[in-house]
């Protein structure tokens, strides 16, 4: 892939751009084998790879310029923007609303933060697309101020944008390079935007955890329901389940799962989707650590998708302790999917491989089952 912004040098987020797709997909395959290590039962099936252009579900775009002249995009050394609007690794419905956001920006005279004056209103503007082209635009504010003006504009930005569905507001009040803050303001009735990903359509409220490249993350939910299904377990746990991704697709064939996870907006997403499904999965908000530990029966299989940091010490040693059958180990960094590893000798990985979640860059996502041995 060929990308201006790269060949200019104004952005080098992908470190892999210009790269010929297979190069790069067989190179990343090659060092998450590495880090990994060598495991004695383990067998790594063939990479899933990713469209190599606009396969972004999602888009966190900083705001600068000024109202006149709005960039979404990144900020660069001296805290000025840069607009990255035709990234080609945006969704094509995202890529079609940028030019649509920035003279609504322009209309409402919302000004851009400046970030070196501290000046300024409007910070970052994220957008969320499904496969099917609906999008949810979530406005990052600096206060409350501009809420109502906001809320006025609306009717013309929905004219604009046939496909949007759900716009908030996020407060950012503090002085910090941070994509968003704690406090949602929804502007609209509908407070979801519908993803069907893999065999399941998910429910993500403004601030809830999506994966973000939806053709990869079919997979990965796939191959995980796969590998269950073989196990064959009676009761599924998943810890850090997000909006409920793993824990729908474990549950599509009757079996009981439970999910839990962090974040209340992410599994009030997750219970409207296992009830539209009309599925025997339930979902509680909770520490993944604390959860598993205060359990008085351990669950037959455990699916953990934890963020970068991995899960740790403790939560690897309930499970290693636990009599668990079985864990599914969603990973987006395998440095530490190495250290959890070997922090749980018991539990073998028999299987893995590498989804190509983030193409043009060095991450990686990458599914392990690991079971017990027998003895
Ligand atoms: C990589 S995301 C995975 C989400 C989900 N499995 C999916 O496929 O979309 C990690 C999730 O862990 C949640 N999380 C972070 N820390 C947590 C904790 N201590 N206990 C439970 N969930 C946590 C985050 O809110 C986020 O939704």
């Amino acid at each position: 892939m060929q990308c201006d912004y790269f060949d200019a040098g104004v952005c080098r987020s992908c470190t892999r751009m210009g790269e010929p797709y297979d190069a790069q997909l067989a190179d990343k395959d090659r060092r998450v084998r590495e880090i990994v290590g060598d495991r004695p039962a383990l067998a790594w099936s063939a990479p899933f790879g990713s469209p190599e252009s606009h396969f972004r579900a999602k888009a966190k775009m900083v705001v600068g310029g000024t109202p006149n002249a709005p960039t979404l995009g990144i900020l660069d050394a001296d805290g000025h923007g840069v607009d990255l609007r035709a990234c080609g690794l945006l969704g094509p419905a995202t890529t079609a609303s940028m030019p649509v956001l920035a003279r609504f920006i322009t209309d409402t005279g919302l000004r851009p933060y400046d970030v070196p004056a501290r000046t300024g209103e409007l910070k970052n503007i994220h957008v969320l697309e499904s496969a099917g082209g609906e999008l949810m635009v979530r406005f990052v504010l600096r206060s409350e101020g501009q809420v109502g003006r906001l809320r006025r504009s609306l009717p013309a930005l929905f004219d604009a944008l046939p496909g949007l569905r759900v716009v908030s507001v996020n407060l950012l009040p503090r002085h910090v390079a941070l994509p968003e803050g704690e406090e949602e303001i929804l502007l609209t009735e509908e407070t979801t935007l519908p993803m069907t990903i893999g065999d399941v359509t998910l429910h993500p409220m403004p601030g809830a955890f999506v994966q973000t490249n939806s053709v990869v993350a079919s997979g990965l939910y796939r191959q995980a329901a796969e590998w269950i299904d073989e196990c064959d377990p009676r009761s599924v746990l998943d810890l850090y389940c997000g909006v409920g991704g793993f824990a729908l697709h474990a549950a599509r064939t009757g079996r009981a799962v439970h999910g839990v996870e962090v974040s209340t907006e992410a599994v009030a997403s997750a219970r409207r989707s296992a009830a539209e499904m009309g599925l025997d999965a339930r979902f509680e908000v909770g520490d993944a650590t604390a959860w598993a530990a205060s359990l008085p029966t351990p669950p037959d299989l455990v699916v953990v998708n934890p963020p970068r940091r991995g899960i740790r010490a403790r939560l690897a040693s309930w499970l290693e302790d636990s009599g668990v059958g079985a864990v599914v180990y969603s990973s987006c960094n395998p440095v530490t999917l190495a250290a959890d590893l070997d922090r749980m000798p018991s539990l073998r990985p028999v299987r893995a491989r590498l989804f190509d979640m983030f193409p043009q860059s060095d991450h990686a996502e990458v599914l392990v089952l690991l079971r017990r041995d027998a003895h």
